[in-house]
């Protein structure tokens, strides 16, 4: 889709993939080798497709330490001027959250943390309407969704922690679409009666979906029945290849924090 000059310019945040990223983690599914070349073309590639969406990205500063610091969602929660350093799930990603606070706040987001014993992902939580679902599955506890909820009540918003059991996050099984409907792939969702609009998708990958502003969305390249049946909802659909990402069970979610009304 063209971007016209009115279109609004939203901001994302990203974060270029470790040198290690073949040593990130996996948990859900079978280790396999990473191409890290590859890796590096398709992030490069996520990261032009946003802007030929008409979003400008800041970049995190690297973690080169952190073979799972592209994943750069995990290490914030931004709703409204709020911005909510996680305390990752895993030990190995707890130091990811250091740079991921460096730039909210040089943004000038009103910072807050989870702290011990709360563990919380990003990927966990899913924002729709007023309404934060949180996955509670094996990075996030039952505090760390009540300090986010603590958190965000301020902002108006209510948190609801939902149970999760059968991938690494919430944002694994389900996402929104533009209109508020929930997609999942049927399998991997613990219960789909959570929300009032349910809609099955026919892939994995299928229930992954970045909201890019208006009816267009951004999806990974290896779910063309999905992707039709959003097109044949008015849908407008980017993809890319996320390959590498997904051999590590990331998404095209977790590549970028995308701030809507940030404050600079
Ligand atoms: N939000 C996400 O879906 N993040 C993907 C994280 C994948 C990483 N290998 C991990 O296990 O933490």
């Amino acid at each position: 889709m063209e971007i016209t000059e009115t279109t609004e310019v939203t901001k994302a945040l990203v974060r270029r993939p470790s040198p290690r990223l073949a040593e990130g983690l996996v948990t859900h599914i079978e280790r396999s080798e990473i191409d890290l070349d590859l890796a590096q073309r398709q992030w490069q590639d996520y990261v032009d497709a946003l802007h030929s969406q008409g979003w400008e990205t800041i970049e995190v500063e690297p973690a080169p330490d952190c073979p799972d610091s592209v994943f750069v969602e995990d290490a914030v929660v931004v709703y409204g001027r709020t911005a909510v350093i996680t305390r990752p799930g895993a030990d190995a990603r707890k130091p990811e959250t250091v740079g991921a606070e460096k730039a909210v706040a040089a943004l000038g987001y009103d910072v807050k943390r989870i702290e011990a014993p709360g563990t919380l992902d990003g990927g966990d939580v899913l924002k729709f309407g007023g309404t934060v679902w949180v996955g509670l599955g094996g990075r996030t506890n039952e505090e760390g969704v009540r300090q986010l909820r603590e958190h965000l009540a301020a902002e108006g918003a209510e948190t609801i922690g939902v149970p999760l059991t059968k991938v690494l996050h919430l944002k694994s099984a389900v996402t929104a679409l533009p209109d508020g409907t929930v997609v999942g792939y049927e399998p991997l969702v613990d219960d789909p009666s959570v929300w009032d609009s349910f809609l099955a998708v026919p892939e994995e990958s299928g229930a992954h979906v970045v909201l890019l502003g208006g009816d267009r969305i951004l999806m990974a390249a290896d779910a063309p029945r999905s992707a039709e049946l959003f097109r044949s909802r008015g849908y407008t659909v980017t993809t890319v290849d996320i390959s590498e990402y997904e051999k590590l069970e990331g998404c095209v979610t977790c590549l970028s924090v995308r701030l809507r009304g940030c404050p600079s």
